[in-house]
């Protein structure tokens, strides 16, 4: 007999609950939170349905399949709003401490965590129908969790891996080579066999035996790169790029031992970005995350850049924690050179000393209030005191790696055909 009992005998086992409706239900914290059930299954474990719930102001990321035990009964009428805001955000990973005063930039970065909108009401350049086809398209996700080396990862988001995985709630995957298995013993076999022990490419970064960063050109390694993409959509929201890999490079930052070089985060680079973009998609993986390696792999994007002698920046829509990498790294950038500054700076001086757009740098200053606006334009406004100020203050974090330049082995290419026209019209001109 099937272990699974049919939809009809299970509603006898409880109350079943309304798709689309509101509820409360308790989180895996043990708190309370009100939440609208998006989608319902049958359980293998229990005879009772489990339930796929959103949480109420909190990221697509904290979605998840909850047993009906968690749920409450009464329906919850989210129009009552008996929920304080602060209430809503107290479980996130960034909090808020009601009783100590919060500096400017520890409250943008908590409204960039928590998707508070800005004062014009918008959440960022994604426009309405576009984000409500994404959210119908990537509603639900399936794979919970994902063995990569030693760690088992909890899964954020849908990604799009072949239907027959779709249905596993864990898969497994080879750190070095990337291929995805759906059961354990297929994925012990793999290990058995597979001789990677390093991202394939060439190392063009590396740190004392300890980190590595190395270049994939997907023309090259498409399997790779593909895996690696959908791999990471797990844990990027909007991220539309998996297959049609090949006019994209991937940075694969890896820390190193004596067994191989294991994966730690990524970014892709288009190979010709019109919009001069040095970054099309950031991730560090969950268990190396807050330990500076975002920032490391920020930092050696625009050492890249600065080879290139391009101002750049990353492709927009930023995610709400991609938003507080890129605000801390460019801080702290812009601080350390303004800190050891003598006589006057040019926001065109900042951008060729840091390859950091003249947009970019004026909303970081604009954010620490150094930025004036006078005869139509921006201009820097900045005393050493106010410099002294902000670096004591708490919003100045140096960063945990600072990028080596020397241990840098990178020259840019051939390929890049912008560079290559950007010289070009400088020599006709
Ligand atoms: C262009 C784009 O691709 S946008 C999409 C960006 N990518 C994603 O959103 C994917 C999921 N997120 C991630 O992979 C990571 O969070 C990244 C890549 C954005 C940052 O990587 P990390 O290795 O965690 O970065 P790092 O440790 O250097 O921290 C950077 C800053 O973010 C802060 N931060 C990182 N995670 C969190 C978090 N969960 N909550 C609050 N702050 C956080 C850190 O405290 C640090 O701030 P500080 O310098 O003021 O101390």
């Amino acid at each position: 007999m099937s272990r699974r009992k049919s939809a009809k005998s299970v509603n006898k086992d409880s109350e079943t609950l309304d798709v689309g409706k509101h509820y409360e239900v308790r989180r895996n914290d043990g708190s309370w939170h009100p939440a609208v059930v998006l989608h319902m299954r049958s359980s293998d474990t229990e005879n009772l349905f489990e339930y796929y719930v959103h949480y109420e102001g909190c990221d697509r990321r904290l979605d998840q399949w909850v047993p009906r035990y968690r749920i409450k009964n009464s329906r919850f009428d989210s129009s009552e709003k008996k929920w304080e805001q602060k209430d809503m955000y107290k479980n996130n990973d960034l909090l808020h401490k009601s009783n100590k005063r919060t500096t400017r930039s520890q409250n943008r970065r908590h409204n960039e965590v928590n998707h508070v909108p800005m004062s014009n009401g918008k959440m960022d350049s994604i426009t309405p129908a576009f984000e409500k086809e994404h959210e119908a398209i990537t509603k639900i996700k399936y794979i919970n969790k994902v063995q990569l080396g030693m760690y088992e990862i909890d899964t954020w988001y849908f990604s799009p891996f072949p239907e027959e995985y779709q249905k596993e709630s864990k898969i497994w995957i080879c750190e070095y080579c990337l291929k995805y298995c759906k059961l354990e013993k297929t994925f012990k076999y793999h290990m058995s066999q597979c001789i990677w022990r390093q991202p394939p490419g060439v190392e063009v970064y590396h740190y004392k035996g300890i980190l590595s960063i190395w270049e994939v050109d997907s023309s090259q390694h498409k399997l790779y790169c593909q895996n690696l993409c959908l791999l990471a959509k797990l844990f990027i929201d909007h991220k539309t790029l998996f297959f049609d890999v090949e006019p994209f490079l991937f940075y694969v930052l890896c820390k190193i031992d004596k067994s191989g070089a294991h994966l730690v985060g990524y970014f892709s680079k288009e190979k010709d970005s019109p919009d001069c973009h040095n970054v099309s998609c950031i991730l560090t993986m969950p268990p190396f995350q807050k330990q500076g390696y975002g920032k490391l792999l920020i930092a050696f994007s625009y050492e890249l850049s600065k080879l290139e002698g391009l101002p750049a920046g990353p492709e927009n829509p930023l995610s709400d924690l991609g938003k507080v990498s890129y605000r801390s790294y460019w801080s702290w950038t812009l601080l350390e050179i303004l800190k050891n500054a003598s006589g006057t700076l040019s926001l065109e001086d900042l951008s060729a000393m840091t390859s950091i757009t003249q947009m970019d740098i004026i909303s970081t200053l604009q954010s620490m209030n150094m930025t004036k606006y006078y005869k139509n334009q921006h201009v820097i406004c900045v005393t050493p005191k106010m410099v002294e100020e902000v670096i004591s203050s708490e919003q100045y974090k140096p960063p945990t790696y600072i990028l080596d330049r020397s241990a840098i082995k990178w020259k840019p290419k051939i390929h890049n055909l912008r560079l290559d026209r950007l010289r070009i019209q400088d020599h006709n001109t």
